[in-house]
C-alpha cells in the first residue's frame, strides 16, 4: 500500500488522527487533525509537543506519551488542546502503540474526541445542580427526593436536621430502614412513608398536615406537599417532599384564634384606638355595656363615652400616668349611648411599635353599676338596722366621731340621748315578736318624725334608740328635746287592731363635759337611761346631776307656764310713775306677776326669758295687754286716774310682726284711749330687729300710742337710729340709777343720758329710785320723771286702785329740793 494510499485513508476518517514515532515526534496526522489544530502538516511533522503546544499542555501530552511507551497498549485520557489561534478545546485522547516489525515499540496512533461542548453541558448541568442544591439547603423547608421505590436520594439541611440524618449514612435508604437505625425516629420514617405511598397510589400532588416528633420529643406541625414522579410508562419513578414545620404559625393561630375568642366572647367591653384616641375596634361586650354598635364608634373619639362628671385635671392626670407607666387602671364614670351615666373599671394599656413608639391603646372596662349596688347595699347592712332603716351601733359611733371632732372645732357642745323603751318586752311577750317590731318600726319614725332636721337616730340594739344632737348651746334645750322624744313615745300604738302603750327611759351626756369620746358619751348616756328608770321611767336624766336638775327646774317652770296661761294664773301688778317736780302722777308701769300654787308670786324676770324662747311670750305678752287696757279702762270708768298705763312688749313680739295692729284691736277691744297706753320696748328688744321694731315704734306712735325704750343705756343704740324712731321716752336702767349720785360714773351715764333726752326732745324716766337723793339728783339734772320704791312698790290691781284714792302729790315734792341732793353730796 503506498503512502498517497494510505493518507487519502487517513484525510476519510472524519476524527482528528495522529502518529507519533517512539521519540514522541509526528510523522503523520490526517486533515481532521490540522483542521482541529489550524495547523498545516509542514508545522507539525517531525515536531515534538514541545514544539508545538504550550508548556503545559506540552508536559503532559509528553508524561502520557512516556507512560505509554513504558507500558505499551492502549490509553484513554481527558485533557486540553490549543489550536493556531490559542484557543483551548477539552478533548479526549485514545492513543495506543504500534510496533515494527520485530515486535519493538515504534510509536503511537491517536485520535481526538473533541469533548468541549459536552464538558460544557456538564458543567452547567453541575452548575446548576450545584444552585439548585444551594436553593434547596438554604429553603427553611425540608425538602428531599426518594426514588421510586422510596430511597432517600436528595435531602437538605432541614430535612436532615428533622430526620437526625446529618450524621447519618441516608443516602439510598428507605424510610423502614432508617426507622429502624433510630428508633426515636422510626414514627416519623413511619407517617412519612405512610403517606408517601398514599400520594403515590393517588397519583397528584398532596399537601398534608403532619404531626412528627422531633428528636427531642417536641411535636412539630408539619404541611408536607408531596409530589408523585412517574415515568413515561407510569411506573414510580421518584418522590419529591417539602415539608413546612408549621408548628410556631399554628401556636400563633391559635393564640390570634384565642385572642379574638376572648375578645368577642369576654365579659369585658374592649376598645382599641389609635394613639389619638379614635376608635378602631370594640368587641361586642362594648356594644352591649355602652349601647353604641360597633360601627357607630369606629372612627369616634373615645370622649364620646364621657359622662361630664370628671373635669379636665382627672384626664391630665390618666394621660400623664399612660406616658409614665403604660398603663392606667381606676374607677371612671362614663355614659351610655342612652345618656345613663354609670361606673366602669377601666384598664388602658398602651401599644408601642418596633421603634418605641406609641401606636394603639387598649381599653378594657367592666360596667361596675351592680358591684356599686351592691357595695351600697352591704354598705346598707353594715350600717343600717334593716328593721327600722335607722342607722345601726356602728353607724351610731361613727356619726357620733365626726359630731364630736367638729364639736371640738367648733367650741359647741354635742348630745348624746340614750332611750330605753320601758314596757316593750310586755308587747313582744303578749302580741307577739310582728308586733314588736312593728312596734320598733312606729317608734323608730317617730323620733325620726318628732326631731326632724335637729338631729339623727339610730337604733342601737333591741328595744334601744340612740339620738345624737349637735351645736348644743344649752342642756335646757336637749331637755327640751327629750321632753319631747318621751311625749312622742308614749303616745298609744295601734298595732295591726291591737291598742298597745310604751314609754320611754332617757338618759343624756354631753360632750365635752360628760365625755370626750364617742364610746365614753355613749357609756354614760346608758348610766344615766339606769337613773331615769330607777325614777320611775317615762323621763329623762343627765349624765350630769346639776344639769339634770337645772334642766328639770326649766321644765317644770315651762309646764307651770303653759298651766298659768290656761288657769289664768298671771297678775298684773302696778308701779307708779311720779313727776319728781309736782309730785304728780304721771302714770303706772304694769308688771307681771305670776301667783303658782307651789312657787308663790314668782317674778318675770324668772320666767320671761323662758317664755321668750318657748314662744309662751306671745300669748302671755297679748294677756298682759289686754288686761292692762282693760284695768285702765274699768279706773277711769270708776273715776280714778290712773295716768299712763307702761305695757313691758318682750323682742318676740316685735319680731313676729302685727304688734301695732294688736295693739289697735286690744285698744278699741277695752276702749282705753291710745293717750292713756304707752309701750315698753327694751333697747335690746330695739336693736334685735332694728328695722321692724322702728315699723312698729312708727306704727303705734301713728296710734297715739305713747313708746319708751326701756332699760336704755344697757344697749348700744346709735343716736342717728334714736333720732330716727319716734319713741317719745328713755327710761334710764335702774343699774345706772342705784347707786347715784356716788358713783361717778353712773353719775356721769345718768347725767348724759338726761342730757341726750333734752337735747332730742325726750322725755326720761328714771327706774329704780329708791332714795331722796338720787331723786333730788335727778330733778337737778333735769329728769322730771321716776319710778322707784321711794314712792310706791309695784302692787296688784286693786291696791293700786286703792292707792289711787289716797294720793296726796304734795306728800311727795317737798322730798326732793336740791337741799337733799346737797346734804347727800356732802354726806359722801
Ligand atoms: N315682757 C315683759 N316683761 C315684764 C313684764 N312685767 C315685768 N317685766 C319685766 O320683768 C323684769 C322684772 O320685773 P319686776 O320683777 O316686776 O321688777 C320691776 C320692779 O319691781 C322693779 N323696781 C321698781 N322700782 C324699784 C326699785 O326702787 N328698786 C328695785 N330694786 N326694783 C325696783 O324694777 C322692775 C321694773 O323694771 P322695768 O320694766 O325695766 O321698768 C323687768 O325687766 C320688767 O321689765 C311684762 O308684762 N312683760
Amino acid at each position: 500500500m503506498d503512502q498517497g494510499f494510505l493518507q487519502n485513508v487517513l484525510d476519510a476518517i472524519p476524527a482528528p488522527v495522529f502518529f507519533k514515532d517512539a521519540a514522541g515526534r509526528y510523522l503523520g496526522c490526517n486533515t481532521a487533525f490540522l483542521d482541529f489544530l489550524g495547523y498545516t502538516a509542514d508545522r507539525i511533522l517531525g515536531k515534538s509537543v514541545f514544539e508545538l503546544s504550550p508548556p503545559d499542555l506540552a508536559a503532559r501530552y509528553h508524561a502520557q506519551d512516556q507512560a505509554l511507551f513504558d507500558n505499551p497498549g492502549e490509553q484513554v485520557y481527558e485533557a486540553q488542546v490549543q489550536n493556531a489561534r490559542g484557543e483551548r478545546r477539552e478533548v479526549v485522547f485514545y492513543k495506543a502503540t504500534f510496533h515494527d516489525t520485530e515486535g519493538k515499540v515504534a510509536g503511537l496512533v491517536g485520535t481526538i474526541l473533541d469533548i468541549t461542548d459536552r464538558k460544557q453541558a456538564e458543567r452547567r448541568v453541575r452548575e446548576s445542580e450545584e444552585r439548585l442544591g444551594a436553593l434547596i439547603q438554604a429553603l427553611p423547608d425540608a425538602v428531599f427526593l426518594k426514588d421510586g421505590e422510596g430511597r432517600w436520594l436528595v435531602t437538605n439541611g432541614a430535612a436532615q436536621a428533622l430526620f437526625g440524618l446529618a450524621e447519618r449514612d441516608w443516602f439510598g435508604r428507605t424510610d423502614l430502614e432508617l426507622g429502624s437505625e433510630d428508633p426515636a425516629r422510626a414514627e416519623v420514617h413511619a407517617v412519612c412513608a405512610r403517606n408517601d405511598e398514599l400520594v403515590w397510589q393517588q397519583g397528584g400532588m398532596r399537601q398534608m398536615l403532619e404531626i412528627v416528633e422531633d428528636g427531642q420529643g417536641r411535636r412539630l406541625v408539619f404541611e408536607a406537599t408531596r409530589i408523585p414522579l412517574f415515568d413515561s410508562v407510569g411506573q414510580r419513578k421518584g418522590i419529591v417532599v417539602v415539608g413546612r414545620d408549621i408548628t410556631e404559625r399554628r401556636a400563633a393561630e391559635e393564640r390570634l384564634r384565642q385572642a379574638a375568642t376572648v375578645f368577642d366572647n369576654t365579659v369585658e367591653g374592649i376598645s382599641i384606638t389609635d394613639r389619638d384616641g379614635i376608635i378602631q375596634s370594640v368587641n361586642p361586650a362594648f356594644s352591649r355595656i355602652t349601647g353604641y354598635a360597633e360601627a357607630e364608634v369606629i372612627g369616634c373619639h373615645t370622649r364620646i363615652l364621657q359622662s361630664g362628671r370628671h373635669g379636665a385635671d382627672y384626664y391630665r392626670a390618666m394621660w400623664r400616668t399612660l406616658a409614665r407607666t403604660g398603663q392606667w387602671q381606676g374607677e371612671i364614670w362614663n355614659r351610655r349611648k342612652t345618656g345613663e351615666v354609670y361606673p366602669q373599671w377601666l384598664t388602658i394599656g398602651t401599644v408601642r411599635d418596633d421603634e418605641g413608639e406609641v401606636s394603639n391603646y387598649v381599653a378594657v372596662f367592666s360596667d361596675i353599676s351592680q358591684i356599686k349596688d351592691a357595695q351600697s347595699q352591704l354598705e346598707r347592712l353594715a350600717h343600717y338596722d334593716p328593721l327600722t332603716g335607722l342607722p345601726n351601733r356602728a353607724l351610731l359611733g361613727d356619726r357620733l366621731a365626726h359630731a364630736i371632732s367638729r364639736a371640738r372645732r367648733a367650741g359647741t357642745s354635742v348630745a348624746v340621748l340614750f332611750l330605753d323603751l320601758d314596757g316593750f318586752k310586755n308587747v313582744n311577750d303578749s302580741l307577739g315578736h310582728p308586733a314588736g317590731d312593728r312596734l320598733l318600726q312606729i317608734i323608730a319614725e317617730r323620733l325620726c318624725g318628732a326631731l326632724r332636721s335637729e338631729g339623727s337616730v339610730s337604733r342601737f340594739g333591741g328595744d334601744e334608740f340612740a339620738v345624737v344632737l349637735e351645736d348644743v348651746v344649752r342642756g335646757e334645750a336637749v331637755s327640751e328635746v327629750a321632753e319631747h322624744l318621751i311625749a312622742e313615745i308614749a303616745r298609744p300604738l295601734d298595732l295591726d287592731g291591737h291598742g298597745a302603750h310604751v314609754s320611754a327611759s332617757i338618759g343624756i351626756a354631753l360632750f365635752p363635759r360628760d365625755g370626750d369620746d364617742a364610746t365614753t358619751l355613749i357609756k354614760a348616756a346608758d348610766t344615766a337611761m339606769y337613773r331615769s328608770k330607777a325614777l320611775g321611767r317615762n323621763t329623762f336624766s343627765f349624765h350630769h346631776e346639776d344639769m339634770a336638775q337645772a334642766a328639770h327646774r326649766r321644765l317644770s317652770l315651762e309646764h307651770g307656764l303653759r298651766q298659768a296661761l290656761e288657769q289664768g294664773r298671771f297678775e298684773l301688778w302696778y308701779q307708779p310713775q311720779i313727776d319728781l317736780r309736782t309730785g304728780v302722777l304721771a302714770g303706772a308701769e304694769a308688771l307681771l306677776r305670776w301667783r303658782d300654787p307651789e312657787r308663790g308670786l314668782v317674778s318675770p324676770a324668772e320666767f320671761v326669758p323662758l317664755a321668750e324662747e318657748t314662744g309662751l311670750i306671745l300669748p302671755i305678752g297679748l294677756w298682759v295687754l289686754e288686761e292692762a287696757c282693760r284695768a285702765g279702762r274699768a279706773w277711769l270708768d270708776v273715776g280714778l286716774a290712773p295716768g299712763r298705763i307702761a305695757v313691758n312688749v318682750a323682742a318676740p313680739q316685735i319680731e313676729r310682726g302685727g304688734f301695732d295692729q294688736a295693739v289697735a284691736r286690744v285698744l278699741s277691744a277695752s276702749g282705753l284711749p291710745p293717750a292713756a297706753l304707752e309701750v315698753e320696748i327694751t333697747e335690746g328688744s330695739l336693736l334685735r330687729s332694728a328695722e321692724n321694731a322702728r315699723l312698729a315704734v312708727a306704727a303705734l306712735r301713728a296710734l297715739g300710742v305713747g313708746v319708751a325704750i326701756d332699760d336704755f343705756g344697757t344697749g348700744y343704740s346709735s343716736l342717728a337710729y334714736l333720732k330716727n324712731l319716734a319713741v317719745q321716752t328713755l327710761k334710764i336702767d335702774r343699774e345706772f340709777v342705784r347707786d347715784l349720785p356716788h358713783d361717778a360714773g353712773n353719775l356721769a351715764i345718768t347725767r348724759a343720758i338726761i342730757a341726750m333726752c333734752r337735747s332730742l326732745g325726750f322725755g326720761v324716766v328714771a327706774e329704780g329710785v329708791e332714795e331722796p337723793a338720787q331723786a333730788a339728783f335727778l330733778v337737778s339734772e333735769g329728769c322730771t320723771l321716776a319710778q322707784g320704791y321711794l314712792f310706791a312698790k309695784p302692787m296688784p290691781g286693786a291696791e293700786f286702785a286703792e292707792w289711787l284714792r289716797t294720793y296726796r302729790p304734795e306728800q311727795h315734792v317737798q322730798g326732793f329740793s336740791a337741799l337733799d341732793y346737797a346734804e347727800d353730796r356732802s354726806r359722801s
